[in-house]
């Protein structure tokens, strides 16, 4: 992997990047369908729906498939949301687990000074406890959440935003992220990316979206870093 430019400013995806946090959003997904009278699906199906938000989940779920069905009464949508929204809340984090070299590599790059942040496309009423859960709060200067402004990834509005409320260059911004609609935000912005190999990207190869760098480990990651910045 070829070394950086300074970083001034990283943007972490959360789902898939940072967290596994399937195990848990597909326990509420079931629980939503049962309560429903719907039929459920293996996590490893589920898996492939995380990516786009709430909304999107729940109406694939609906839908039993990752295109999402027309005919989805919005009073099925609605009452869905509030059965998903329950269940999650109540188990937000009983089985999401970091990935392994994440703890150590967000510890490692805190020392190293450069400002971290979340934009995520998860909805805000989960996204901090989440954080707080996995003790991972404490490292980040901002989060963006999925409904924090009008539009998500890969729309470049929430890197956009990022950069000016942390008074950076767009090319001083590095996104890091394992799903398409990360590297497709990042390049939209015009910010460098760097794609992850593991998480949810629908069961597509990463570098396919043609991130700037790939990395199987944040460790990769915090080895770019540390090429990149200057003592
Ligand atoms: O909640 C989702 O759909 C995905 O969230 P992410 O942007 O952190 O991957």
């Amino acid at each position: 992997m070829s070394q950086l430019q300074a970083v001034k400013l990283i943007a972490f995806d959360l789902d898939g990047t940072l967290v596994d946090s399937a195990p848990d959003l597909a326990l509420a997904i079931n629980a939503m369908l049962l309560d429903l009278g719907r039929e459920q699906f293996p996590e490893q199906t589920i898996r492939h729906w995380v990516g786009n938000g709430a909304e999107v989940l729940i109406k694939r779920a609906l839908s039993g498939s990752s295109a999402i069905s027309s005919d989805i009464e919005e009073s099925l949508y609605l009452q869905a949301k509030d059965l998903f929204v329950q269940h999650y809340s109540e188990k937000l984090c009983v089985a999401s687990k970091l990935y392994d070299g994440v703890a150590e590599s967000l510890e490692q790059l805190s020392k190293l000074n450069v400002p971290m942040t979340i934009v995520t496309n998860k909805p805000g009423v989960f996204t901090q406890p989440l954080l707080e859960a996995l003790n991972l709060a404490q490292y980040f200067d901002v989060v963006l959440s999925g409904d924090s402004l009008p539009r998500k990834k890969p729309d470049p509005l929430p890197l956009q935003h990022l950069v000016e409320r942390c008074e950076v260059e767009m090319a001083d911004l590095l996104m890091v992220g394992d799903s398409k609609n990360d590297i497709q935000a990042a390049k939209a912005a015009g910010c460098r990316s760097l794609g992850l190999t593991y998480g949810y990207n629908y069961g597509e190869d990463i570098a396919l979206s043609g991130p700037d760098f790939v990395a199987d480990s944040l460790v990769s990651l915090l080895e770019l870093i540390k090429g990149s910045v200057t003592a």
